[in-house]
């Protein structure tokens, strides 16, 4: 069915569905694009159409190859639509589904590309803020880069931005994704362009491994590990991506690499990481399915308010304005209130409270039902044992006056 966007756009069909709004396949005055119709409910907010009509000139500007560029933002009567180069592929999300992780000359080659389009925004001013792999599409109409990797192009610009609360409510919520929420943010400050290198990261040690560096659990403990873990190392991890990764994902915004940097080094990384084959991690790491903290039981509550907790990147789709729930599956960006000073404080104690904790009280319930498997088995011998060696006496001992007759009597019954 076809329908009108602005005086210049008509789409045909619905491409796929995110948390702001729907992506349909459309015709413009220069060929196809594809159009993001945002959700109603944002339509209808004044303020967002305000921002929306004054990032016009900055998104629609930001023109790079790794970069889905926006043609047009229309406004018209209740639709508030991202006019888009068309991209044919699929989603790294998609991919990293199908393929369950990447070799690492093709997660480096995909990264560099993500790196590239982000220095072209940070450098034009713009941060993206939501770097995941959902945000960056595979363009496989292009030919391929080095091991065959496909080309990427960096989607949603300026999203994050456009529905971020007003100031007021700024500094209590958080606009983003949980898994890839660099540490800062949780903390208060200013999204600067680090957090999009501590996301890209972050996204960069998922392609390797299958889960990202600090996902998993309800939502409190993600944000916890972000601000006080340190990167779990992962065996067989190439040493120049590791060293990058690291790097990236400093805690402190300033230590981390720059877009164009670590364009150049995931590059320069190439030569050797060809041939080099997927890690072997396990099929499904899962999260440690431990109890929240009392700092964070707020998050598990609301986690389980919406139904789940966040196993690996993808939990419930929060909304991220007050308004309906997305009408997709897919995680996406969530709205989540900050945790305090005092809270920030407490996750740091309980964090060393976990470390310093017998490894008894640490065992997560996985290792807990083992044991009682063995420990189960472990009395079934114990008992079978004992029933052995109790039969042996019996039959060892002296047989009491009458039993040899008993033990040869027939076993029919005496007519
Ligand atoms: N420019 C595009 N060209 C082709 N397909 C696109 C384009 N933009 C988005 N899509 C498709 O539409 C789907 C939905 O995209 P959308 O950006 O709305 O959501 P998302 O990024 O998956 O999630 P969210 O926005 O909630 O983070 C994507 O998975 C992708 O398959």
């Amino acid at each position: 069915m076809a329908r009108k966007i602005g005086s210049r756009y008509t789409v045909h069909q619905v491409i796929g569905r995110g948390s702001a709004g729907t992506v349909w396949l459309g015709e413009g005055p220069d060929g196809p694009v594809a159009v993001k119709l945002l959700r109603e409910d944002l339509a209808a907010d004044q303020v967002l159409v305000g921002r929306f009509v004054q990032e016009r000139a900055a998104l629609t500007g930001l023109d790079h190859p790794h970069v889905v560029g926006v043609h047009d933002m229309v406004v018209d009567g209740s639709d508030l639509a991202l006019v888009m180069d068309l991209v044919r592929g699929s989603d790294l999300r998609t991919r990293l589904e199908h393929d369950g992780v990447l070799s690492p000359a093709v997660a480096a080659s995909v990264i560099a590309d993500v790196a590239d389009g982000l220095a072209a925004a940070h450098a034009a001013g713009i941060v993206h803020r939501d770097v995941k792999p959902e945000n960056v599409l595979l363009d496989l109409a292009a030919p391929p880069g080095p091991a065959g990797a496909p080309r990427a192009r960096l989607t949603d610009f300026g999203i994050a931005r456009l529905v971020d609360a007003p100031r007021r409510t700024r500094a209590t919520r958080i606009i983003g994704t949980p898994d890839y929420l660099a540490p800062e943010i949780i903390e208060g400050l200013e999204p600067r362009a680090a957090v999009d290198i501590y996301a890209t990261a972050t996204v960069l040690y998922e392609l390797l491994t299958g889960t990202t560096p600090f996902g998993g659990g309800h939502t409190g403990a993600v944000l916890r590990r972000h601000v006080t873990e340190n990167v779990p190392p992962v065996e067989g991890m190439p040493d120049g991506l590791w060293r990058i990764i690291s790097e990236c994902l400093a805690k402190a915004p300033a230590s981390r690499l720059r877009a164009a940097e670590l364009a150049v080094r995931l590059r320069e990384l190439l030569p050797e990481l060809a041939g080099v084959g997927p890690l072997a991690v396990p099929a499904q790491r899962g999260a440690p399915e431990e109890a929240p903290t009392p700092g964070e039981a707020v998050y598990a509550e609301a986690d389980a308010a919406t139904g789940g907790t966040h196993r690996r990147r993808r939990g419930p789709a929060v909304p991220l304005v007050p308004g309906p729930q997305p009408d997709s599956t897919r995680d996406t960006h969530t709205s989540l209130r900050r945790p305090s000073a005092r809270e920030l404080a407490s996750y740091a104690e309980e964090s060393r409270a976990q470390r310093d904790r017998p490894a008894a009280h640490r065992r997560t319930r996985a290792q807990m039902i083992r044991r009682r498997r063995t420990l189960a088995v472990l009395i079934a011998v114990v008992l079978l044992l004992a029933g052995a060696a109790a039969a042996w006496t019996a039959f060892a001992a002296e047989p009491p006056a009458g039993a040899a007759a008993a033990v040869h009597a027939p076993w029919y019954p005496r007519l």
